[in-house]
């Protein structure tokens, strides 16, 4: 087998278990609220993704655009999460909950949004935003969920253990790179939101195409396609995240094994508690696309054509 991997993507990879470990928090109590607003785009966004999914004691709404819904008011707790702090639609929210005179806590590294928020907890810059889950999500789970000392070590020794046995996720990349398919990810609760990663993460890491779905919901609409259109299942790779496993979705997943032709890739978490499990998952999906990147000879850090892009749209304000 030839290793193409390459130690510095590999440490800003890595360095998530140090992430783990940033324990600041805001002073917020989810009592005091109707609901939490996060916004955030991209690999900012997702930690709001994870953590609604996780956080079940209040509703959680994703805001992935420039217009905060209507009904966001002062007893809504709004959240705004920006690796850089400067991009445009989550600074247009930040704008808009001002306006309503709703107090504005943020996880940015500086930028404009540090500036301008109420409230700030800042991470640590020099990473791309998707490098930097960690300190995007911890905040989050810190302030409303609570992580034990002893919860952190855990996650941490579970990602150590799953470095050192990181040569099936390689085997998995290479499987991926020889397929020419279009990686297809289906997962259920409660890391649906994962499977969204995953797909973000083949496509500025690896700069592949991916899809994802909840698979539930799947199999009442594109199983279809995948089924009766002359065999459309066999372009794609399926990679499945499973998740909790007394879920019907499961048994879902075992009868539509036996009519796919396409074989079925199921990655199992390892990890007792949700939380331990869906860092594993975390950890598992950057190596993955970070080495079918580095196996298609891509920059797995390169998205010039984003930076360029939100570059262009400064200009025109
Ligand atoms: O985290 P930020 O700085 O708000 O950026 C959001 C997203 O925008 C990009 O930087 C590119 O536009 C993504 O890579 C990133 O996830």
């Amino acid at each position: 087998m030839i290793f193409l991997a390459e130690d510095k993507f590999y440490s800003q990879v890595y360095s998530i278990k140090e992430q783990i470990n940033f324990t600041e928090k805001f002073s917020l109590e989810a009592r005091n609220f109707k609901a939490i607003v996060i916004s955030g785009m991209g690999g900012s966004g997702v930690s709001g993704r994870i953590f609604a999914e996780i956080f079940q004691e209040l509703p959680v709404i994703v805001v992935d655009s420039y217009k905060l819904p209507k009904y966001v008011d002062r007893s809504y707790c709004f959240i705004a999460v920006s690796y850089s702090g400067n991009t445009e639609e989550t600074l247009s929210t930040v704008k808009e909950a001002k306006a309503r005179g709703v107090r504005v806590n943020a996880i940015t590294s500086g930028g404009e949004l540090s500036k301008i928020c109420d409230n700030l907890i800042k991470i640590p810059a020099g990473l791309q935003p998707r490098e930097a889950i960690g300190y995007l999500l911890m905040p989050l789970l810190n302030t409303f969920a609570g992580i034990q000392t002893e919860e952190r070590k855990k996650i941490i020794s579970i990602l150590e253990n799953l470095e050192k046995e990181r040569s099936p996720i390689w085997q998995l990349a290479q499987k991926i790179v020889d397929s020419r398919k279009i990686p297809y990810i289906l997962s259920w609760e409660p890391f649906t939101s994962l499977s969204y990663r995953f797909k973000t993460q083949f496509n500025e890491n690896s700069k592949l195409f991916a899809l994802n779905h909840n698979l539930s919901e799947q199999n009442h609409n594109e199983l279809v396609p995948q089924l009766m259109n002359g065999g459309m299942a066999e372009k794609f790779i399926f990679l499945v995240l499973e998740g909790d496993y007394s879920s019907r979705c499961k048994v879902r997943l075992d009868i539509m094994e036996n009519k796919f032709s396409s074989e079925i890739i199921r990655i199992k978490p390892k990890g007792e508690t949700q939380l331990e499990k869906l860092f594993y998952l975390l950890h598992y999906i950057d190596i993955l696309t970070v080495e079918v990147s580095l196996r298609l000879s891509f920059d797995p850090e390169d998205v010039k054509v984003l930076e360029n892009l939100k570059a262009e749209l400064s200009k025109i304000k």
